[in-house]
């Protein structure tokens, strides 16, 4: 059974009452990085590549088509118990834009990221809702306690 927006604002932090919806709470936008060189998947291990912050012009990101890493300005504690899914704001793939996203796991906090696809010039301002995390209860084994465990928390880093 996925939880009410109330239910998952409890989870999100800060979360203003703007961005409380019946099914979930919608995410805003950080910052907006693109990547400048490789990463790697192996069997035994993982690289992320280097990622470089796009630059805002006149306050709002400006975008050609094309690929890019956006973070959330939101911390998000996954709770025991639970299972997160983020969708893209409908609004962003109306505007031939789309968020693609991964599980979220029980037990992870931290600042997350998604991969943002251009697919027409689009603008977006720092602090706009981009996307919706919804809650489901679900069974699982352990915790996250993986690698982005507490990413860019407490901190203002990008
Ligand atoms: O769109 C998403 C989905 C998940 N996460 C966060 C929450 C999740 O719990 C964590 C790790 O995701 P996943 O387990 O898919 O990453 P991994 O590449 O398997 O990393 P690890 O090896 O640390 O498990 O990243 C995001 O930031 N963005």
């Amino acid at each position: 059974m996925f939880r009410s927006g109330a239910f998952v604002a409890d989870h999100v932090e800060p979360t203003a009452d703007s961005q409380v919806q019946p099914n979930g709470v919608d995410l805003t936008l950080e910052s907006v990085l693109e990547q400048v060189s490789p990463g790697r998947l192996g069997v035994d291990g993982k690289r992320i590549g280097d990622r470089e912050s796009v630059s805002l012009d006149d306050g709002v990101y400006v975008l050609p088509p094309g690929g890019y890493v956006l973070q959330y300005a939101e911390t998000i504690a996954i709770p025991e118990g639970h299972v997160g899914f983020l969708y893209p704001r409908s609004s962003l793939m109306r505007n031939s834009c789309m968020l693609n996203t991964a599980v979220w796991d029980a037990g992870y906090e931290g600042r997350g990221e998604g991969l943002l696809q251009v697919h027409y010039d689009v603008e977006l301002e720092p602090g706009a809702r981009v996307a919706q995390l919804v809650l489901a209860r679900a069974n699982h084994d352990g915790v996250y306690d993986g690698s982005y465990q507490g990413e860019r928390v407490g901190s203002t880093e990008r």
